[in-house]
């Protein structure tokens, strides 16, 4: 059996797919949707207003697209049309996206698996088992120091930047009081620095600087900090997608004090984020398969179906 993919947008998260799903043992890639007609890569590239007549051609559609902009204005009418798998990222309207996912994937048959890569994702696995340990606990996610994808994209939706990157910087004395059990007063806010380096005409500064420190849910609330600089200073220093971060849950277990810390340490963004939306996409395939359609999150999958093992091998390696 060969799952038969596709994928919707070729930006760092597209591209890292591509390059995941050639060493899957168990996938294909039909091809790549794109709003652009040309492409640097030897997979057949297709119109993305085209992509109805392909219905029939592609069991998972991975969607590569932004989170600010793209994924709410798109994204059911792809779910509409084939099962997806998504790594939808804003915190905050990740419910108000499960729903319309789940009504548009279930009228037509489908499987929407939202809001996979490791945070949303990995992240948000690790924050309920751990709090469901303890009755009471405290717990902080921290991120960083990294390349917030999310973050970036939304800034290059801000008219006349020409480049941007979002640095991800958490304090280390509120990483310090978590893993101590005095993350209490340690809030996502005040714990991180996020730091923007863009370009753009000297003439835009002003307003660009003014959109970023506005933008709810992405900026507001934090400290922000906004460089500009030029082409040739981002090129050099601005390359690397590096990122990584902390879920650190302790609480109290019949007087005794106990922690539970998951930890990701990434190279690649992208790379990594890529790596978790397709296991999702063999889960996305093997949930259609089974009869089930609608919308999931990653706290409804079952780990084994991530697998390319059989459930035997897995409970008898890993269990
Ligand atoms: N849940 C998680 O843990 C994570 C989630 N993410 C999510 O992944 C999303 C995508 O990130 P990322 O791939 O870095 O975003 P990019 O900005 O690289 O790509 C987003 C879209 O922009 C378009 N695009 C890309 N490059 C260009 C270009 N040179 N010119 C014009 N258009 C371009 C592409 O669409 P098209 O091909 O149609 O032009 C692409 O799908 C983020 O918004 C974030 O929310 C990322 C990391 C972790
Ligand atoms: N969704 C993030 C991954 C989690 C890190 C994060 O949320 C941040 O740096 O703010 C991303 O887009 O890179």
């Amino acid at each position: 059996m060969t799952i038969r993919t596709a994928i919707v947008g070729y930006g760092n998260l597209g591209r890292s797919v591509e390059e995941n799903i050639r060493n899957q043992p168990d996938m294909e890639l039909v091809g790549i949707f794109s709003r652009r007609a040309e492409l640097d890569t030897d997979t057949p590239v297709y119109p993305v207003a085209d992509i109805d007549s392909y219905r029939d051609s592609v069991d998972v559609l991975f969607l590569c697209l932004g989170s600010a902009t793209d994924i709410p204005e798109q994204a059911t009418a792809f779910a509409a049309s084939f099962s997806t798998v998504d790594t939808y990222d804003n915190h905050k309207k990740i419910p108000a996206h499960y729903e319309a996912m789940d009504e548009a994937a279930a009228d037509n048959g489908n499987v929407a698996i939202v809001s996979t890569g490791w945070d949303p994702g990995l992240f948000s696995l690790n924050r309920t088992i751990a709090s469901s340990i303890f009755p009471t606990s405290q717990q902080n996610t921290f991120w960083g120091k990294g390349v917030s994808q999310g973050h970036s994209d939304a800034l290059r939706r801000i008219d006349g930047v020409k480049k941007a990157v979002q640095y991800t910087i958490p304090r280390e004395d509120a990483i310090e009081a978590a893993r101590g059990g005095h993350g209490a007063d340690v809030t996502g806010h005040g714990a991180h620095l996020r730091q923007c380096w863009v370009v753009a005409d000297e003439s835009e500064h002003d307003r660009i600087r003014e959109e970023i420190v506005t933008m709810p849910d992405y900026f507001v609330g934090y400290e922000v900090e906004v460089h500009f600089i030029s082409q040739e200073d981002f090129a050099r220093d601005h390359q690397g997608l590096p990122h990584g971060g902390h879920v650190i849950t302790s609480g109290t277990l019949g007087g005794t004090t106990n922690a539970v810390e998951f930890s990701l340490a990434l190279e690649s963004n992208p790379d990594f984020t890529a790596a978790v939306q397709v296991a999702y996409g063999r889960a996305a395939y093997r949930l259609k398969d089974a009869g089930l359609t609608g919308a999931f999150s990653v706290l409804e999958v079952p780990p084994y179906l991530l697998a390319p093992e059989s459930l035997e091998e897995l409970l008898t390696r890993d269990v």
